[in-house]
């Protein structure tokens, strides 16, 4: 005899004909793949829409090749070698396993661009859908800044610098954010003659300044040209590639220019309006903690990229789990406190919680403390002398609020330093935590009890 969810089941069954769902997810990326197949696994009906690859940027155009093609720099790989590794593990941008997957968990996937026709309905290739559930998932798209002649050359995005085999001679990128640099690094240490063009006055402006001047430092020995507070003022095709015009008078002849100047969340065409969810263009479609957009219609939730909150995988997994929680029942609220941001470079950046510049924003009472980790045995023994880690306390409150680090391997040791934030672990349980030696983890005692004896 079956139990009383089988029964549901049986009868949520009977009353869903083709195109009704418990569940319609719009974009199969990190998060929209992640929401469909738990749900179909925890017995759901659930239909998932999208219009180009399954499994989204991550595993085929971002985090997958970028750190692969990273790596393979580090380890002095040839490019051809660097190419091959980066499409194998990109499965050659197939996404026929991703799709096999979900169809052994039991989720609908609907090929198509999807669209919001009406409260309860989404349209995929002309045929509507009608779902209980709607979970816009659809990620970011790159923008292109207003610049004179930028649309009337071939440029490439990361798209196309994280799938093609080429390795431009001369290669502008335009944006010193956390792509550009990636792309930067990658195209310099095989070969390309790379110059950054970047509007601010440092590379990763968001973060804290030791960590963009340790990345320029690091891009400037592999000679790569760095053009920080200047922005492009005009680009003309030339008989051979492209020239650019900078406000400060400069210009640059170049190959190929890669525009890395930033992404918005995908957010037009979805239909969204009709929902009555209010839409601010270049913002993310709003989200309240438990991932609920808020709508007339009711029923909608959104993760990843899409909502602007947080723009990386991890993140986009960590919404994806929230959203599925309360859609399974299990009422759960997203804290964003303590994400890490990690550019993927040599050194890596890694930074989590409060940027200095964001906490002075929020007026919140700053103490700061830094370690060299040249200071350290391990980078000694490493041959690697340069690399910082700062950490930065709330004075009112006496616990840890953000952290920054460049340095080899920080994605990985600073990751204590992300649940110290998260957990509000007090200072003086922080100070008595022992790090092996010889570890770069050892960087993170002394500003430690600096900041527990000041605080
Ligand atoms: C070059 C680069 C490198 C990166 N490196 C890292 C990294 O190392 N680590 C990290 O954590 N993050 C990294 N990121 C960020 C990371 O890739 C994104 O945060 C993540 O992919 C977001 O997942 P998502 O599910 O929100 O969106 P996506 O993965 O973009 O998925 C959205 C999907 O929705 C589909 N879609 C959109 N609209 C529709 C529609 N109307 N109908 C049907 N389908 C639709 C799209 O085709 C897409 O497949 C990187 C980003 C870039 C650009
Ligand atoms: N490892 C990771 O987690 C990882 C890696 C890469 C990207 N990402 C995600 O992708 C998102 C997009 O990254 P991004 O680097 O494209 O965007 P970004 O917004 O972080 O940086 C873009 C940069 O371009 C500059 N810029 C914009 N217009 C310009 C102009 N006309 N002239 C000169 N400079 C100009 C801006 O000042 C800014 O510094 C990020 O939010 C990040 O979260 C994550």
């Amino acid at each position: 005899m079956g139990n009383h969810g089988d029964i549901l089941r049986v009868l949520e069954d009977e009353q869903l004909s083709k195109n009704e769902h418990g569940a319609v997810v719009l974009g199969g990326g990190t998060a929209g793949e992640l929401v469909a197949a738990g749900l179909a696994r925890a017995g759901r009906d659930v239909a998932l829409v999208e219009d180009h690859l399954v499994g989204g940027l991550s595993p085929y155009l971002a985090c997958v090749p970028s750190t692969s093609l990273l790596l393979s720099a580090r380890r002095g790989e040839t490019w051809e070698l660097a190419v091959a590794r980066r499409d194998e593990l990109a499965a050659h941008r197939h996404d026929d396993r991703a799709v096999a997957r979900l169809a052994r968990d039991g989720v609908t996937v609907l090929r198509g661009r999807g669209r919001v026709v009406r409260p309860g309905a989404v349209e995929v290739g002309g045929v509507e859908h009608a779902y209980g559930d709607l979970v816009v998932c659809t990620g970011s798209e790159p923008v292109l800044p207003p610049v004179d002649g930028l649309a009337d050359v071939p440029v490439w995005t990361s798209d196309e610098a994280l799938s093609v085999p080429d390795l431009p001679r001369r290669l502008v990128v335009l944006g010193g954010g956390p792509v550009g640099c990636e792309m930067a690094q990658v195209y310099a240490a095989f070969g390309s003659q790379v110059s950054v063009v970047e509007a601010a006055g440092r590379l990763l402006d968001a973060e804290a300044p030791f960590a963009g001047e340790a990345l320029a430092d690091a891009l400037r020995r592999m000679g790569v040209d760095l053009r920080l507070g200047v922005a492009l003022g005009q680009v003309e095709r030339k008989e051979s590639g492209v020239r650019l015009w900078l406000s400060d008078g400069g210009t640059l002849d170049a190959d190929r220019v890669l525009v890395a100047a930033g992404r918005r969340p995908r957010v037009a065409g979805l239909g969204l309006e009709s929902l009555g969810v209010e839409i601010v263009p270049g913002r993310g479609v709003p989200v309240e903690a438990t991932c609920a957009v808020p709508s007339e219609a009711g029923r909608v939730w959104a993760a990843g990229d899409v909502t602007g909150v947080a723009r990386t995988t991890h993140a986009a997994r960590y919404q994806a789990r929230v959203v599925l929680s309360n859609l399974l029942g299990r009422r759960r609220e997203a804290d964003y406190r303590a994400i890490p941001r990690v550019v993927h470079t040599t050194p890596t950046v890694y930074a989590v919680g409060l940027s200095p510049a964001r906490a002075g924003e929020l007026g919140i009472d700053l103490v700061a403390s830094g370690y060299d980790l040249a200071a350290t045995a391990r980078a000694a023994v490493d041959t690697d002398d340069r690399g910082r880690v700062e950490l930065y306390a709330d004075r009112s409150r006496g616990l840890l609020i953000g952290a920054a680090a460049a340095g080899l391997y920080a994605e990985e040791w600073m990751s204590e330093i992300a649940l110290a934030i998260r957990a509000e672990t007090p200072l003086s349980l922080l100070t008595d935590v022992v790090h092996a030696f010889p570890t770069y983890g050892e960087s993170l005692e002394p500003p430690l009890r600096d900041l527990a004896g000041r605080l």
